[in-house]
């Protein structure tokens, strides 16, 4: 049987970029999706790091299982950082093209070497027999005026990388995970996940 990994995530865009990253080193992975569908976790956290650790807990809680979470979004600095944390809920409920359509609009006007931004994940590790530890990654880019590229998932359309001429929504999910804030923290935790289970 193939070995698993529980990521308690019901966005499947996620669960993408958690397969290709995952998949290279042989774990299946498993989301909400698959088997906690009816489960609702509030993110009442102000921070990724803490949200994060509030899906893992939570999940973790109800299996008895060792789970990761992903807490994550879009910081921009022309608007002092938002999205942030509200980054799924910035113009109403998880709809991907409002949210795009949003930062769009607020950003009119801005010229490009103002358009920084990140993205920032942090990953939440928790289980039965360990501390609960967090990761953090980031990767940086610039908000484009339009549109690019239809891979991916939330702001990836927009989301520029410079160092690769193109969008994260240019990007297969291999590429993506080898460069992104998601790949980032996950390889924080792969080095440390020794230290983590002891
Ligand atoms: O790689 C990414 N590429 C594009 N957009 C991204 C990415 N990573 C996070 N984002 C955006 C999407 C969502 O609007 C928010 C995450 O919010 P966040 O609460 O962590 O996830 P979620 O509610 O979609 O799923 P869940 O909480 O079940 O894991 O940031
Ligand atoms: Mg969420």
């Amino acid at each position: 049987m193939m070995k698993q990994v529980v990521i308690a995530t019901k966005n499947r865009g996620k669960a993408k970029d958690f397969e290709a990253i995952f998949k290279p080193l042989h774990y299946e992975v498993v989301t909400m999706l698959d088997i906690a569908s009816d489960m609702e976790i509030e993110e009442t956290g102000t921070t990724f790091e803490e949200n994060a650790i509030l899906k893992a807990e939570a999940l973790s809680q109800a299996l008895g299982k060792l789970v990761i979470a992903d807490d994550s979004g879009l910081a921009i600095d022309a608007l002092g950082g938002e999205p942030g944390v509200f980054s799924a809920r910035y113009a109403g409920d998880h709809d991907d093209e409002a949210n795009i359509q949003k930062v769009l609009e607020k950003m009119q006007g801005i010229p490009d070497e103002e358009r920084t931004a990140r993205f920032v994940c942090a990953i939440a590790i928790s289980g039965p027999n360990i501390e609960t530890r967090t990761f953090l990654g980031a990767c940086e880019g610039r908000i484009l005026h339009k549109k690019r590229g239809t891979n991916g998932f939330g702001y990836d359309p927009i989301f520029y990388v410079p160092e690769l001429g193109r969008t994260m929504a240019e990007l297969t999910p291999e590429e993506k995970g080898a460069i992104s804030h998601r790949g980032n923290a996950i390889r924080k935790l792969t080095e440390e996940l020794p230290n983590v289970l002891k």
